[in-house]
Protein backbone atom coordinates (compact mmCIF):
# COMPACT_ATOMS: atom_id res chain seq x y z
CA UNK A 1 0.00 0.00 0.00
CA UNK A 2 1.30 3.43 -1.32
CA UNK A 3 -0.10 6.20 1.41
CA UNK A 4 0.23 9.84 0.63
CA UNK A 5 0.19 11.58 4.24
CA UNK A 6 -0.47 15.34 4.84
CA UNK A 7 -0.69 16.52 8.42
CA UNK A 8 -1.55 19.79 7.40
CA UNK A 9 -1.86 22.63 9.98
CA UNK A 10 -2.70 22.94 13.42
CA UNK A 11 -3.73 19.74 15.40
CA UNK A 12 -4.17 18.03 12.30
CA UNK A 13 0.01 17.58 12.59
CA UNK A 14 -0.53 16.25 16.13
CA UNK A 15 -3.01 13.68 15.25
CA UNK A 16 -1.75 12.27 12.25
CA UNK A 17 1.61 11.25 13.89
CA UNK A 18 -0.57 9.38 16.58
CA UNK A 19 -2.76 7.78 13.59
CA UNK A 20 0.36 6.51 11.69
CA UNK A 21 1.46 5.03 14.90
CA UNK A 22 -1.76 2.73 15.33
CA UNK A 23 -1.50 2.07 11.01
CA UNK A 24 2.10 0.68 11.88
CA UNK A 25 1.23 -1.47 14.42
CA UNK A 26 -1.88 -2.90 13.09
CA UNK A 27 -0.08 -2.81 9.15
CA UNK A 28 3.59 -2.84 9.45
CA UNK A 29 5.57 -1.80 6.41
CA UNK A 30 2.65 0.43 4.66
CA UNK A 31 4.54 2.61 1.98
CA UNK A 32 4.06 6.81 3.34
CA UNK A 33 5.31 9.64 1.43
CA UNK A 34 4.56 12.87 3.26
CA UNK A 35 3.51 16.63 2.14
CA UNK A 36 4.31 19.74 3.36
CA UNK A 37 1.03 21.29 2.65
CA UNK A 38 -0.56 23.81 4.47
CA UNK A 39 0.37 27.29 6.04
CA UNK A 40 3.88 26.68 6.98
CA UNK A 41 4.50 25.68 2.60
CA UNK A 42 1.95 28.86 1.77
CA UNK A 43 4.02 31.03 4.52
CA UNK A 44 7.51 30.36 3.15
CA UNK A 45 6.54 29.71 -0.66
CA UNK A 46 3.50 31.02 -1.20
CA UNK A 47 2.31 27.59 -2.92
CA UNK A 48 -0.78 25.68 -1.84
CA UNK A 49 -1.23 22.91 -3.99
CA UNK A 50 1.08 23.01 -6.60
CA UNK A 51 -0.08 20.49 -9.62
CA UNK A 52 2.93 18.37 -9.80
CA UNK A 53 2.03 17.87 -6.03
CA UNK A 54 -1.67 16.58 -6.94
CA UNK A 55 -0.22 14.78 -10.01
CA UNK A 56 1.81 12.70 -7.41
CA UNK A 57 -1.01 12.42 -4.76
CA UNK A 58 -3.29 10.84 -7.05
CA UNK A 59 -0.69 7.76 -7.43
CA UNK A 60 -1.21 6.57 -4.41
CA UNK A 61 -3.74 4.20 -3.02
CA UNK A 62 -5.27 6.46 -0.64
CA UNK A 63 -4.43 10.01 1.46
CA UNK A 64 -4.78 10.45 5.21
CA UNK A 65 -4.92 14.05 5.89
CA UNK A 66 -5.22 15.92 9.06
CA UNK A 67 -6.66 18.97 9.01
CA UNK A 68 -6.24 22.25 7.21
CA UNK A 69 -6.61 26.20 7.91
CA UNK A 70 -4.16 28.65 10.20
CA UNK A 71 -4.71 31.90 12.06
CA UNK A 72 -1.90 33.31 10.43
CA UNK A 73 -3.58 32.68 6.76
CA UNK A 74 -6.68 34.57 5.36
CA UNK A 75 -9.38 32.40 6.43
CA UNK A 76 -10.71 30.02 3.69
CA UNK A 77 -7.74 30.61 1.43
CA UNK A 78 -6.10 26.61 2.22
CA UNK A 79 -9.78 25.39 3.37
CA UNK A 80 -10.92 26.27 -0.40
CA UNK A 81 -7.45 25.94 -2.43
CA UNK A 82 -6.22 22.98 -0.88
CA UNK A 83 -8.63 20.69 1.27
CA UNK A 84 -11.52 21.53 -0.93
CA UNK A 85 -9.74 21.12 -4.41
CA UNK A 86 -8.38 17.67 -3.33
CA UNK A 87 -11.81 16.67 -2.68
CA UNK A 88 -13.06 18.22 -5.70
CA UNK A 89 -10.18 16.97 -7.90
CA UNK A 90 -9.97 13.70 -6.80
CA UNK A 91 -13.78 12.91 -7.08
CA UNK A 92 -14.66 12.32 -3.58
CA UNK A 93 -18.09 12.46 -3.87
CA UNK A 94 -18.96 10.85 -1.00
CA UNK A 95 -18.41 12.11 2.25
CA UNK A 96 -19.24 9.05 4.54
CA UNK A 97 -19.19 10.21 8.32
CA UNK A 98 -20.28 7.44 10.75
CA UNK A 99 -21.43 8.34 14.02
CA UNK A 100 -21.80 5.82 17.01
CA UNK A 101 -21.99 6.23 20.10
CA UNK A 102 -19.63 4.15 21.59
CA UNK A 103 -20.27 1.67 25.25
CA UNK A 104 -18.60 3.93 27.92
CA UNK A 105 -18.46 7.34 26.00
CA UNK A 106 -20.36 9.81 27.45
CA UNK A 107 -22.93 12.17 25.83
CA UNK A 108 -24.93 15.03 26.69
CA UNK A 109 -27.68 13.98 25.45
CA UNK A 110 -29.94 12.49 28.49
CA UNK A 111 -30.19 8.82 29.46
CA UNK A 112 -28.53 6.28 27.03
CA UNK A 113 -29.90 6.92 23.39
CA UNK A 114 -28.62 4.51 20.84
CA UNK A 115 -26.58 6.53 18.02
CA UNK A 116 -25.54 4.40 14.82
CA UNK A 117 -25.83 6.11 11.85
CA UNK A 118 -24.21 7.31 8.85
CA UNK A 119 -24.17 10.62 7.44
CA UNK A 120 -23.62 10.18 3.22
CA UNK A 121 -22.70 14.03 2.62
CA UNK A 122 -22.54 15.31 -1.22
CA UNK A 123 -18.92 16.32 -1.65
CA UNK A 124 -17.81 17.93 -5.14
CA UNK A 125 -21.44 20.29 -5.12
CA UNK A 126 -23.56 22.49 -3.10
CA UNK A 127 -22.37 26.20 -2.13
CA UNK A 128 -18.92 24.82 -1.58
CA UNK A 129 -17.67 25.59 -5.44
CA UNK A 130 -16.89 28.98 -5.43
CA UNK A 131 -19.77 30.02 -7.75
CA UNK A 132 -20.89 33.55 -7.02
CA UNK A 133 -19.34 36.61 -6.71
CA UNK A 134 -19.31 40.29 -5.38
CA UNK A 135 -20.53 43.40 -6.83
CA UNK A 136 -19.82 47.15 -5.69
CA UNK A 137 -17.56 45.50 -3.29
CA UNK A 138 -17.08 48.00 0.03
CA UNK A 139 -20.16 49.96 -0.75
CA UNK A 140 -23.53 50.02 1.14
CA UNK A 141 -25.32 48.47 -1.98
CA UNK A 142 -22.28 45.47 -1.70
CA UNK A 143 -24.16 42.61 -3.44
CA UNK A 144 -22.62 39.08 -2.59
CA UNK A 145 -23.88 35.83 -3.96
CA UNK A 146 -22.91 32.06 -3.19
CA UNK A 147 -24.53 29.75 -5.78
CA UNK A 148 -24.99 26.20 -5.12
CA UNK A 149 -24.62 23.49 -7.42
CA UNK A 150 -26.51 21.08 -7.96
CA UNK A 151 -26.41 18.49 -10.42
CA UNK A 152 -28.94 15.40 -11.18
CA UNK A 153 -25.62 14.00 -11.86
CA UNK A 154 -24.12 14.39 -8.53
CA UNK A 155 -27.07 14.13 -7.12
CA UNK A 156 -27.81 10.65 -8.02
CA UNK A 157 -24.82 9.08 -7.63
CA UNK A 158 -24.38 10.11 -3.94
CA UNK A 159 -28.59 9.17 -3.64
CA UNK A 160 -27.16 6.11 -4.80
CA UNK A 161 -24.57 5.72 -2.59
CA UNK A 162 -26.76 6.28 0.23
CA UNK A 163 -28.94 3.81 -0.54
CA UNK A 164 -26.69 1.01 -1.61
CA UNK A 165 -25.05 1.75 2.37
CA UNK A 166 -28.84 1.56 3.82
CA UNK A 167 -29.60 -1.54 1.96
CA UNK A 168 -26.79 -3.40 3.57
CA UNK A 169 -27.48 -2.31 6.88
CA UNK A 170 -30.06 -4.12 9.41
CA UNK A 171 -32.60 -0.96 9.48
CA UNK A 172 -32.56 -0.13 6.11
CA UNK A 173 -34.01 3.08 6.94
CA UNK A 174 -32.16 6.29 4.54
CA UNK A 175 -33.29 10.19 5.35
CA UNK A 176 -33.34 12.61 3.30
CA UNK A 177 -32.03 15.82 4.75
CA UNK A 178 -32.48 19.66 2.97
CA UNK A 179 -34.69 22.20 3.31
CA UNK A 180 -36.88 22.14 0.81
CA UNK A 181 -39.58 23.85 1.83
CA UNK A 182 -37.74 26.88 1.54
CA UNK A 183 -34.87 26.08 -1.21
CA UNK A 184 -37.27 24.75 -4.13
CA UNK A 185 -34.61 24.20 -6.74
CA UNK A 186 -31.89 22.52 -5.39
CA UNK A 187 -34.64 20.87 -2.64
CA UNK A 188 -36.80 19.43 -5.44
CA UNK A 189 -33.76 17.99 -7.89
CA UNK A 190 -32.66 15.88 -4.27
CA UNK A 191 -36.30 14.84 -3.30
CA UNK A 192 -36.96 14.01 -7.19
CA UNK A 193 -33.97 11.72 -7.16
CA UNK A 194 -34.38 10.44 -3.83
CA UNK A 195 -38.04 9.16 -5.40
CA UNK A 196 -36.66 7.66 -8.33
CA UNK A 197 -34.11 6.19 -6.80
CA UNK A 198 -36.04 4.52 -4.12
CA UNK A 199 -38.32 2.24 -6.80
CA UNK A 200 -34.58 -0.06 -7.15
CA UNK A 201 -34.45 -0.61 -3.62
CA UNK A 202 -38.04 -1.52 -2.36
CA UNK A 203 -36.29 -2.96 1.07
CA UNK A 204 -35.43 0.52 2.08
CA UNK A 205 -37.82 2.89 4.38
CA UNK A 206 -37.26 6.39 3.22
CA UNK A 207 -38.42 9.52 5.01
CA UNK A 208 -37.29 13.32 4.82
CA UNK A 209 -36.67 15.98 7.84
CA UNK A 210 -35.48 19.53 7.06
CA UNK A 211 -32.19 20.40 8.26
CA UNK A 212 -34.02 22.55 11.02
CA UNK A 213 -35.90 19.79 12.31
CA UNK A 214 -32.93 17.34 12.13
CA UNK A 215 -31.30 19.63 14.83
CA UNK A 216 -34.18 19.08 17.05
CA UNK A 217 -33.95 15.61 16.61
CA UNK A 218 -30.40 14.45 16.99
CA UNK A 219 -30.45 15.64 20.27
CA UNK A 220 -33.96 14.30 21.40
CA UNK A 221 -34.56 11.20 19.16
CA UNK A 222 -30.27 10.47 17.55
CA UNK A 223 -32.03 6.61 17.55
CA UNK A 224 -34.35 7.61 14.01
CA UNK A 225 -31.42 7.89 12.54
CA UNK A 226 -29.61 5.15 10.14
CA UNK A 227 -28.22 6.53 6.72
CA UNK A 228 -28.67 9.79 6.04
CA UNK A 229 -28.03 11.56 2.94
CA UNK A 230 -27.41 15.15 2.37
CA UNK A 231 -26.13 18.07 0.35
CA UNK A 232 -22.42 19.47 1.28
CA UNK A 233 -23.07 22.38 3.57
CA UNK A 234 -25.83 20.45 5.95
CA UNK A 235 -23.77 17.52 5.66
CA UNK A 236 -21.11 19.42 7.05
CA UNK A 237 -23.22 21.09 9.92
CA UNK A 238 -25.35 17.93 10.58
CA UNK A 239 -21.79 15.92 11.22
CA UNK A 240 -20.69 18.21 13.92
CA UNK A 241 -23.52 18.10 16.06
CA UNK A 242 -23.23 13.99 15.48
CA UNK A 243 -20.17 14.15 16.92
CA UNK A 244 -20.79 16.07 19.68
CA UNK A 245 -23.62 13.71 20.50
CA UNK A 246 -21.31 10.60 19.99
CA UNK A 247 -18.56 12.11 22.64
CA UNK A 248 -16.88 14.78 21.12
CA UNK A 249 -15.67 15.67 17.96
CA UNK A 250 -12.46 13.90 19.05
CA UNK A 251 -13.86 11.08 18.13
CA UNK A 252 -15.32 11.86 14.70
CA UNK A 253 -14.41 10.08 11.41
CA UNK A 254 -14.78 10.35 7.94
CA UNK A 255 -13.58 9.31 4.64
CA UNK A 256 -13.88 10.89 1.20
CA UNK A 257 -14.36 8.57 -0.97
CA UNK A 258 -14.50 8.05 -4.53
CA UNK A 259 -16.52 5.22 -4.90
CA UNK A 260 -15.74 5.06 -8.44
CA UNK A 261 -11.75 4.54 -7.89
CA UNK A 262 -10.92 6.77 -10.30
CA UNK A 263 -8.69 8.84 -7.87
CA UNK A 264 -7.43 7.55 -4.00
CA UNK A 265 -9.76 8.20 -1.23
CA UNK A 266 -8.89 10.81 1.32
CA UNK A 267 -9.63 10.08 5.28
CA UNK A 268 -9.36 12.92 7.68
CA UNK A 269 -10.92 13.56 11.35
CA UNK A 270 -14.29 15.60 10.82
CA UNK A 271 -12.77 17.97 12.83
CA UNK A 272 -10.31 21.06 12.09
CA UNK A 273 -7.11 22.41 12.63
CA UNK A 274 -8.27 23.65 16.36
CA UNK A 275 -5.35 26.36 16.74
CA UNK A 276 -6.95 26.94 20.28
CA UNK A 277 -4.82 23.39 21.46
CA UNK A 278 -2.54 22.84 18.65
CA UNK A 279 0.66 21.35 19.61
CA UNK A 280 -0.06 21.41 23.28
CA UNK A 281 -0.96 17.20 23.47
CA UNK A 282 -4.62 18.05 24.36
CA UNK A 283 -5.72 17.20 20.93
CA UNK A 284 -7.91 13.53 21.12
CA UNK A 285 -6.45 11.49 17.89
CA UNK A 286 -9.14 8.98 18.04
CA UNK A 287 -10.90 10.47 15.32
CA UNK A 288 -7.84 10.32 13.16
CA UNK A 289 -7.57 6.66 14.17
CA UNK A 290 -10.80 6.15 13.38
CA UNK A 291 -10.25 7.54 10.11
CA UNK A 292 -7.54 4.72 9.29
CA UNK A 293 -10.39 2.25 10.19
CA UNK A 294 -12.33 3.48 7.67
CA UNK A 295 -9.76 3.77 5.32
CA UNK A 296 -8.33 0.34 5.72
CA UNK A 297 -11.79 -0.85 4.96
CA UNK A 298 -12.33 0.88 2.10
CA UNK A 299 -8.95 -0.45 0.90
CA UNK A 300 -10.24 -4.20 1.34
CA UNK A 301 -8.86 -5.03 4.84
CA UNK A 302 -11.47 -5.53 6.93
CA UNK A 303 -9.97 -7.24 9.56
CA UNK A 304 -7.12 -4.72 10.12
CA UNK A 305 -10.04 -1.95 10.10
CA UNK A 306 -12.10 -4.16 12.72
CA UNK A 307 -9.11 -4.70 14.87
CA UNK A 308 -8.56 -0.91 14.92
CA UNK A 309 -12.16 -0.34 16.03
CA UNK A 310 -12.11 -2.96 18.57
CA UNK A 311 -9.44 -1.30 20.10
CA UNK A 312 -10.79 2.26 20.26
CA UNK A 313 -13.73 0.63 21.34
CA UNK A 314 -11.96 -0.95 24.24
CA UNK A 315 -10.18 2.01 25.08
CA UNK A 316 -12.87 4.64 25.13
CA UNK A 317 -15.11 1.71 27.48
CA UNK A 318 -11.92 2.64 30.25
CA UNK A 319 -11.27 5.80 29.88
CA UNK A 320 -11.68 8.38 32.00
CA UNK A 321 -13.67 10.82 31.27
CA UNK A 322 -11.82 13.35 33.44
CA UNK A 323 -8.55 12.27 32.21
CA UNK A 324 -8.78 10.56 28.81
CA UNK A 325 -4.85 11.11 28.02
CA UNK A 326 -3.13 13.43 26.27
CA UNK A 327 -2.87 13.07 22.55
CA UNK A 328 0.50 11.19 22.23
CA UNK A 329 -0.75 8.89 25.80
CA UNK A 330 -3.80 8.13 23.82
CA UNK A 331 -2.10 7.06 20.50
CA UNK A 332 0.58 4.83 22.06
CA UNK A 333 -1.98 3.13 23.98
CA UNK A 334 -4.29 2.25 21.06
CA UNK A 335 -1.23 1.23 19.02
CA UNK A 336 -0.16 -1.17 22.20
CA UNK A 337 -3.55 -2.28 21.80
CA UNK A 338 -3.55 -2.75 18.85
CA UNK A 339 0.22 -4.76 18.24
CA UNK A 340 -0.58 -7.18 20.88
CA UNK A 341 -3.80 -7.60 19.53
N1 LIG B 1 -11.38 19.23 7.52
C1 LIG B 1 -10.70 20.29 7.89
O1 LIG B 1 -9.49 20.37 7.67
C2 LIG B 1 -11.41 21.38 8.60
C3 LIG B 1 -10.76 22.55 8.79
N2 LIG B 1 -11.34 23.53 9.53
C4 LIG B 1 -10.51 24.70 9.79
O2 LIG B 1 -9.91 24.54 11.10
C5 LIG B 1 -9.71 25.80 11.70
C6 LIG B 1 -10.38 25.86 13.07
O3 LIG B 1 -11.79 25.72 12.88
P1 LIG B 1 -12.83 25.58 14.06
O4 LIG B 1 -14.10 26.14 13.55
O5 LIG B 1 -12.24 26.11 15.32
O6 LIG B 1 -13.12 24.01 14.18
P2 LIG B 1 -12.27 22.87 14.89
O7 LIG B 1 -12.94 21.60 14.57
O8 LIG B 1 -10.84 22.97 14.53
O9 LIG B 1 -12.41 23.16 16.47
C7 LIG B 1 -13.68 23.34 17.09
C8 LIG B 1 -13.55 23.05 18.59
O10 LIG B 1 -13.34 21.64 18.79
C9 LIG B 1 -12.13 21.39 19.49
N3 LIG B 1 -11.51 20.21 18.88
C10 LIG B 1 -11.40 19.96 17.56
N4 LIG B 1 -10.77 18.81 17.36
C11 LIG B 1 -10.48 18.29 18.57
C12 LIG B 1 -9.81 17.11 19.01
N5 LIG B 1 -9.33 16.19 18.16
N6 LIG B 1 -9.69 16.91 20.34
C13 LIG B 1 -10.19 17.80 21.21
N7 LIG B 1 -10.82 18.95 20.85
C14 LIG B 1 -10.96 19.20 19.55
C15 LIG B 1 -11.28 22.64 19.28
O11 LIG B 1 -10.34 22.79 20.33
C16 LIG B 1 -12.33 23.74 19.23
O12 LIG B 1 -12.68 24.14 20.52
C17 LIG B 1 -10.27 26.83 10.71
O13 LIG B 1 -9.21 27.29 9.93
C18 LIG B 1 -11.25 26.02 9.86
O14 LIG B 1 -11.47 26.56 8.60
C19 LIG B 1 -12.56 23.37 10.11
C20 LIG B 1 -13.26 22.21 9.92
C21 LIG B 1 -12.76 21.13 9.09
C1 LIG C 1 -13.43 23.27 3.76
C2 LIG C 1 -13.64 22.82 5.15
C3 LIG C 1 -13.00 23.75 6.14
C4 LIG C 1 -15.10 22.64 5.42
C5 LIG C 1 -15.36 21.66 6.49
O1 LIG C 1 -15.57 22.02 7.62
C6 LIG C 1 -15.41 20.27 6.10
O2 LIG C 1 -15.75 20.01 4.98
O3 LIG C 1 -15.13 19.38 6.89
Amino acid sequence: MKLGVIPGDGIGIDVTAEALRVLDAVVPGVEKIEYDLGAARYRRTGEILPDSVLHEVRGHDAILLGAIGDPSVPPGVLERDLLLRLRFELDHYVNLRPAKLYPGVATPLTGRPEIDFIVYREGTEGPYTGNGGTLRRGTPNEVATEVSVNTAFGVERVVRAAFERAQSRPRKRLTLVHKTNVLKHAGGLWQRIVDAVSSEFPEVTVDYNHVDAVMIHLVTQPERYDVIVTDNLFGDIVTDLAGAICGGIGLAASANINPDRTAPSMFEPVHGSAPDIAGQDKADPTAAVLSVALMLEHLGDAEAAAKIETVVREDLARREPEKPGGTREIGERLAEAAATR
